[in-house]
């Protein structure tokens, strides 16, 4: 059953007045995440690259920012959703970053998948300004970042996430503070370096049944009722039957987890063999076009017919 979206608690219900917010970065989980937030009426400033990606969120109340630097300056409270490390250091760092807007009173809050080294580094920037730092990363998809069912896995300045708290509460059902920076991204690498494989390991199955003769839905059937049911399963499995990968998690993302979990694992001399040989196949995926496609488009790596299970 798809999870309920929650009700979500208003501003106006609150007796002190709350501190602004700057929400930078309105791809897929960006989007979603700051509509909550102006849905219960918080005062709300985003900024995106891509500016047109700031236009819904603005009608429906948010102000525009004009920079990653003028919203960290404008906002007692920035969060920011960008795509990857290279993404995460250019918009806190870079020349217009949201570094350079930073202050004593103010925190940053970096809820992006990225490694703990890029972390540490936006963590030695932020601090280096005397502000506050929290790495937030968060486990859920398009789905849960709308219905504001998020888990947030913070680390870093325990007083910003006492600060952040009610932020994190709109956003999401769940949230783990984990200490110092850098566990929160490794917890976020693993969660995700486990669900690479799964979906690799499921479109594998699935594949293979196909080509002995069973029907796919039945083998989605069939998985949904044993011990190794899934809700990544029951909610992708009916979709990659058809052939249909519409983007909650772009697969160029999920490569990019794999890829930042095995130089983590390599760091620490873990040897992840599943996790090796599935990068390899995501990397096939990505290179044949289907990086901004759903990370279950995986399966069309394993097919010679490039249309899906049904042709
Ligand atoms: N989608 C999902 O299910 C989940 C995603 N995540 C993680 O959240 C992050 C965002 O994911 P998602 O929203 O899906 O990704 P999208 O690809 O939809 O959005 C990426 C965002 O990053 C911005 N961006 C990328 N590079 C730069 C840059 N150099 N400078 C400025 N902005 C940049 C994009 O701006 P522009 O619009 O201009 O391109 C866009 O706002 C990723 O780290 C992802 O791994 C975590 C949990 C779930
Ligand atoms: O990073 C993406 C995670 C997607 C999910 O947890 O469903």
């Amino acid at each position: 059953m798809a999870a309920m979206a929650k009700a979500l608690p208003v501003v106006a219900e609150r007796e002190h007045p709350l501190p602004s917010i700057g929400f930078l970065g309105l791809g897929i989980m960006g989007t979603a995440m700051a509509r909550n937030l102006v849905k219960a009426g918080y005062d709300v400033t985003v900024w995106n690259r891509t500016t047109s990606k700031c236009d819904a969120l603005v009608s429906e109340g948010a102000k525009r920012g004009a920079s990653p630097m003028q919203t960290a300056g404008a906002c007692d409270i920035t969060f920011a959703m960008l795509a990857d490390p290279a993404g995460a250091i250019e918009v806190a760092c870079g020349e217009d970053g949201a570094v350079k807007g930073l202050g004593p009173g103010k925190g940053y809050v970096d809820v992006s998948t990225v490694d703990g080294d890029t972390s540490k580094a936006i963590y030695k920037a932020v601090q280096a300004k005397g502000a506050e730092f929290l790495e937030a990363p968060v486990s859920g998809s398009k789905k849960p970042a709308e219905d504001g069912t998020l888990i947030f896995l913070t680390a870093g300045d325990k007083s910003l996430y006492d600060k952040v708290v009610p932020f994190l509460d709109v956003m999401g059902k769940s949230r783990f503070y984990l200490g110092e920076v850098g566990n929160g991204a490794a917890m976020k690498l693993v969660v995700n370096m486990i669900m690479g494989s799964m979906m690799a390991s499921f479109s594998e199955g699935l594949v293979l049944g196909k080509k002995v003769g069973l029907d796919p839905a039945t083998i989605v059937e069939v998985v949904g009722q044993g011990a190794i049911a899934a809700p990544m399963f029951a909610m992708k499995g009916p979709s990659m039957v058809k052939g249909s990968y519409p983007p909650a998690f772009p697969l160029k993302h999920q490569q990019k987890d794999l890829r930042l979990a095995l130089a983590m694992a390599e760091d620490v001399a873990q040897p992840t063999p599943v996790a090796a040989s599935v990068n390899d196949i995501y990397k096939r995926a990505k290179a044949e076009g289907l990086g901004d496609q759903d990370f279950s488009a995986i399966i069309e790596a394993y097919l010679l017919d490039p249309k899906g299970l049904n042709h």
